[in-house]
């Protein structure tokens, strides 16, 4: 066995150095928050009695992860915890490993890895010790592997799908610095919630207000439900909204299918 200097026969630092660009540079980027200021957990297990669709629709729709990002395993009851986030560099996890030591018990560790379909965040081995950590789950903005050994341990996991193919472990990467998951800023300490229909992320700042005014819509849209289950309900204000925009209705009958569309 040869090294790669000894193949050329040059002694290990001949020649001029490339100035290290690639090098891991301390600061953003590589870098580490140990906690973050936490709702109460009164507040953060009560948006469990909520569907991440309601969640969704009141805050404007513009808060839940990209679709892709689903439950792979655990449970089928809803989740929710804190976030501990995490930003890995593509192809490699050494900040998920660190993340073990970082998160709280019931906190939900959430990695943005771009989305990425060319390798795996985690596994069983890392879903294991999470389970002896307290992690309540994870959301993954990638790949996870594993997965048959992941199912009966009952950790929640969100990702886009799994892969064989694992990552290296050498950085760099952040904790518990804002990140992108699924097309949703995630910072640390909001709020996510995860079900069946898909994951949801409450900005901290709003915690409180939401509760209530999910609280009451709820109240109302029960009632709105029951009505419907027993067929009653009216259309008419989407017949407003056509008409809002002078939307054509014809009658149909005497169209030929096959003729040439026309303007
Ligand atoms: O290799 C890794 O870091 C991820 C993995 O497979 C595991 O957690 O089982
Ligand atoms: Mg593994």
């Amino acid at each position: 066995m040869t090294t790669a200097s000894e193949a050329r026969s040059e002694a290990p630092s001949a020649g001029r150095r490339v100035p290290d660009s690639a090098a891991i540079h301390p600061g953003p980027g590589f870098r580490i928050r140990e906690d973050f200021p936490r709702v109460d957990a009164i507040t953060v297990a009560a948006y469990r009695e909520f569907s991440t669709t309601d969640i969704s629709d009141m805050l404007n729709r513009l808060y839940a992860l990209d679709g892709e990002i689903r439950c792979l395993a655990g449970p089928p009851e809803s989740i929710s915890g804190l976030a501990c986030t995490v930003r890995v560099y593509l192809g490699d996890n050494l900040m998920v490993h660190k993340a073990l030591d970082i998160a709280k018990p019931g906190d939900i560790v959430v990695v943005a890895a771009a989305g990425s379909r060319a390798y795996a965040v985690l596994g069983d081995v890392i879903s294991t010790k999470a389970r002896h950590r307290g992690i309540a789950g994870y959301v993954v903005d990638g790949l996870i592997r594993d997965l048959p050994a992941i199912t009966p341990l009952d950790m929640p996991v969100y990702a886009r799908g799994t892969s064989a193919i694992g990552p290296l472990h050498r950085g760099p990467g952040e904790i518990n610095y804002p990140i992108a998951c699924g097309g949703v800023v995630v910072n640390p300490g909001d709020i996510v919630v995860a079900d069946q229909a898909g994951v949801v992320v409450v900005p901290q700042a709003v915690a409180h207000e939401l509760l209530e005014r999910l609280r009451r819509y709820l109240g109302t849209n029960r009632a709105y439900l029951t009505a419907v289950q027993q067929g009653e309900f009216s259309n008419a204000w989407v017949d407003e909204q056509l008409d809002a925009h002078a939307c054509p209705i014809e009658p149909g009958l005497d169209i030929d299918p096959n003729a040439p569309i026309t303007g």
